[in-house]
């Protein structure tokens, strides 16, 4: 049998308003409660609850339904899994005339004493839905008892997997799942409609990344299990999420804590004159922005005293500073221009960048430096001036050097590296696309986060500039964070 009716689901969503449904019955539930396997959880799902709301039941159902006809699954039959799934897959059979089989918990001890009740036939293939999936076991089960009466199974659909290993573990005995939602997906769903804070969230994800049931399973050839990364399933990691990986570089780490924190992933780039004004701009726009952007060479008043000021403000708002410093020489060069002469730039910017033109020397030349002192370097893979002629292979070339002990990332017009632990950084934003008449060009940040993909936006003048500097940032943050919420919440959609 194969689906061959599709019916519309309408608004009913559950990357984005169906889960905030699901949130509002209390099928969500944030607290401290104790899975099938005894394992403690921060959320626990509950999916019982929709036989208490009839018209969510069939539209969560017409959703399974849809994903059934969207994969173009092919079986026999249908089993849900007792007892949360039985309904649901009862209102999709008896919707769509598919014939359904019940599994039994426990055979009755009269009349047929069967462990499945329906009609079938040896070699029928059966299609499992479940309404959620931690390890994959409860699925196992069901399947296991479904083979027993000469069953197959290939394929099953959950409405939602905590990707605590579920997929994985019934890829290894042969069972294809299907999530429609992923708890991470759930979690920055309600967070971006702030029915939970970044802390909770990034919590329950951190659980989530902990307690991966299956990580250290072997499967039957008794080599190790692999898991399927977010990579290869195109599901996109939020900042919070990339910030726990365990290769990536502490100064990265601390700027995505810094942006899920702050929902902020602005660097606002202080390219004014004065001492005394960049520190007031670090001052009044330090809570809007996860990074100052310097050119200390352009400061007609620098002094140490200056420097020190800085780094007590970034304390203060809690932002890094990256000074532009675009270190192009030789290895030996730039190892004096970033720790010496007045500048000091080592001493207090956690953050540099560099061309590659002069070769690996530049960043073994900063690295010496920088590395102990936990700093880290960006490399300029593109520009946003125009007639860049860093584009094409030099850009690859670029992202060849990656040295992720010192180098946490690039400066480019769009995401280049797949590598979740990269920071990619833009310049060239204003609110408008253009550019000035000395070869800027401008892209504006739901261009740089959602369409190009890139993590940060770094804005000058459209802040520097504005009449209310203030009110500037704020708008460039929510525009900047806005874009990042929806790329996240509709990755692997
Ligand atoms: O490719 C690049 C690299 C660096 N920048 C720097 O960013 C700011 C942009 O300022 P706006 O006022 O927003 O144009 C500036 O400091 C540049 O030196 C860049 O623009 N492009």
């Amino acid at each position: 049998m194969r689906c061959s009716e599709n019916r519309g689901v309408g608004a009913f969503n559950l990357g984005g308003p169906g889960a905030l449904i699901l949130h509002d019955v209390n099928a969500v539930k944030f607290g401290e409660y104790k899975l099938k396997s005894g394992m403690m959880t921060p959320i626990y799902i509950d999916l019982r609850v929709l036989v208490s709301h009839p018209a969510l039941m069939n539209q969560v159902s017409s959703f399974i339904y849809q994903r059934v006809h969207d994969e173009g699954l092919q079986f026999d039959s249908v089993c849900g899994v007792p007892y949360t799934a039985l309904p649901l897959a009862t209102i999709i059979c008896s919707r769509h005339e598919l014939p359904m089989l019940i599994r039994r918990k426990e055979a009755k001890d009269y009349g047929t004493k069967r462990l499945v009740e329906g009609s079938f036939r040896e070699g029928d293939t059966c299609l499992i839905i479940e309404d959620t999936v931690t390890s994959g076991s409860s699925i196992l089960e069901t399947a296991e008892v479904l083979y027993k009466e000469g069953l197959k199974v290939t394929d099953a659909i959950v409405l939602m997997d905590r990707e605590q290993g579920g997929v994985e573990m019934l890829a290894s005995k042969g069972i294809r799942l299907h999530p429609i939602i992923s708890l991470f997906k759930l979690l920055n769903v309600l967070m971006a409609a702030e029915r939970i804070d970044a802390k909770t969230a990034q919590s329950v994800r951190k659980f989530l990344l902990d307690n991966n049931t299956f990580r250290y399973e072997k499967n039957g050839n008794d080599a190790p299990a692999t898991k399927k990364t977010c990579v290869e399933q195109n599901l996109e990691l939020s900042y919070g999420d990339r910030a726990e990986l365990g290769n990536i570089h502490p100064l990265a780490s601390k700027l995505l804590k810094i942006m899920e924190e702050k929902q902020s992933n602005l660097c606002v780039s202080a390219d004014v004159t004065s001492s005394e004004e960049l520190l007031q701009l670090a001052e009044s726009l330090g809570p809007k922005i996860c990074m100052l952007k310097t050119h200390v060479d352009i400061l007609k008043d620098f002094t140490g005293a200056f420097s020190q000021k800085l780094q007590a403000l970034a304390e203060k708002h809690d932002f890094l500073i990256f000074e532009d410093r675009k270190f192009a020489d030789i290895g030996n060069t730039v190892k004096h221009q970033y720790e010496g002469g007045m500048y000091q730039i080592s001493s207090w910017s956690h953050i540099v960048n560099a061309h590659a033109v002069p070769g690996p020397g530049v960043v073994k030349g900063l690295s010496a430096v920088g590395k102990p002192l936990g700093r880290g370097c960006l490399l300029i893979a593109q520009m946003s001036s125009q007639g860049s002629l860093a584009t094409g292979e030099y850009t690859k070339a670029v992202m060849a050097e990656e040295n992720s002990d010192f180098v946490i990332g690039f400066i480019c017009g769009s995401k280049i590296a797949k590598r979740p632990e990269f920071i990619h950084m833009t310049p060239g934003v204003q609110m408008k696309a253009g550019g000035d008449l000395l070869g800027q060009q401008y892209t504006t940040p739901e261009e740089v986060i959602y369409n190009k993909g890139s993590d940060v936006i770094i804005v000058g003048r459209g802040v520097l500039e504005a009449s209310d500097r203030l009110e500037a940032a704020e708008s460039y943050r929510k525009s900047g964070w806005d874009a990042y919420t929806k790329r996240v919440t509709q990755s692997g959609q």
